[in-house]
């Protein structure tokens, strides 16, 4: 499903709702709400949202567990830090007990057995098993999600449900959640805006099959698990 907006306060509250929804939908019925947050810029208006009046006070921040979507492979202090940028505009300000808060990192350990015990702490959170309640993704310029990047073997990851790996255009790793595991999720919302993206969001969206150079192709777009919010720029060609 696609949503559009004009207006990028609007489209923040629209997902800070879904957000709010999922998660008491999901606290009622499991006792826990598992998320994987986003990093990029396209989040900070959402979070900063959800970490002030009225969203604050609706969620139970005491029974949500918080994964990543994909992180650069750096200390949590690093300014590139997924999990710093979430921390200082959301996690610092919400009762989530620490235990509950799983950034994707640790120091003397190689990414890729990061990976493995990764896996293992979702394979231990998640219920049922294998499935987020809520995946928040950005999308790039280029048509990457999470950190499935255009023409890279992460692509095609069906076994693992978090892949590590050294990404050459960055020169330094990064750990995502696979594509299986992402589509599994019970709700997907992507957020994107500004007409940087408009040409990959009209490539993912309505373009010719070529997921290798817009990986965002491999959502399950068509499903009504998976919402696009959209701001007019990035809507200009669709
Ligand atoms: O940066 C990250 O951590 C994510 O890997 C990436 O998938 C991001 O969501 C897009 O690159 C969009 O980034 P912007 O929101 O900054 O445009």
């Amino acid at each position: 499903m696609i949503r559009k907006f004009d207006d990028l306060k609007q489209l923040d509250s629209e997902v800070a709702q879904l957000f709010v929804k999922v998660a008491q939908e999901a606290i009622a019925k499991t006792g826990r709400f598992t998320v994987a947050l986003t990093g990029g810029s396209s989040p900070i208006g959402l979070y900063r949202l959800l970490a002030t009046p009225p969203y604050r006070a609706q969620v139970q921040w005491e029974q949500v567990y918080v994964f990543w979507g994909d992180e650069r492979w750096v200390p949590l202090d690093d300014e590139r830090s997924n999990a710093r940028m979430a921390s200082e505009t959301l996690l610092a300000h919400v009762p989530i007990p620490k235990a509950q808060v799983f950034p994707m990192w640790a120091d003397g350990i190689s990414p890729e057995e990061f990976a493995r015990e990764y896996e293992q702490s979702l394979r231990d959170h998640l219920h049922p098993a294998g499935c987020f309640d809520l995946v928040l993704l950005g999308m790039g310029a280029d048509g990457h999600t999470a950190s499935w990047f255009p023409n890279t073997g992460v692509l095609h990851e069906y076994d693992k449900w978090v892949a590590a790996y050294y990404l050459n255009a960055q020169d330094m790793y990064r750990i995502t959640l696979t594509v299986p595991l992402i589509n599994r999720a019970a709700n997907v919302a992507v957020v994107a805006f500004g007409a940087n993206k408009a040409d990959a969001l009209y490539e993912v969206l309505q373009g010719a099959r070529n997921f290798e150079q817009y990986p965002a192709q491999l959502l399950d777009t068509d499903d009504a698990r998976v919402t696009w919010f959209v701001d007019d720029a990035a809507a200009g060609r669709l």
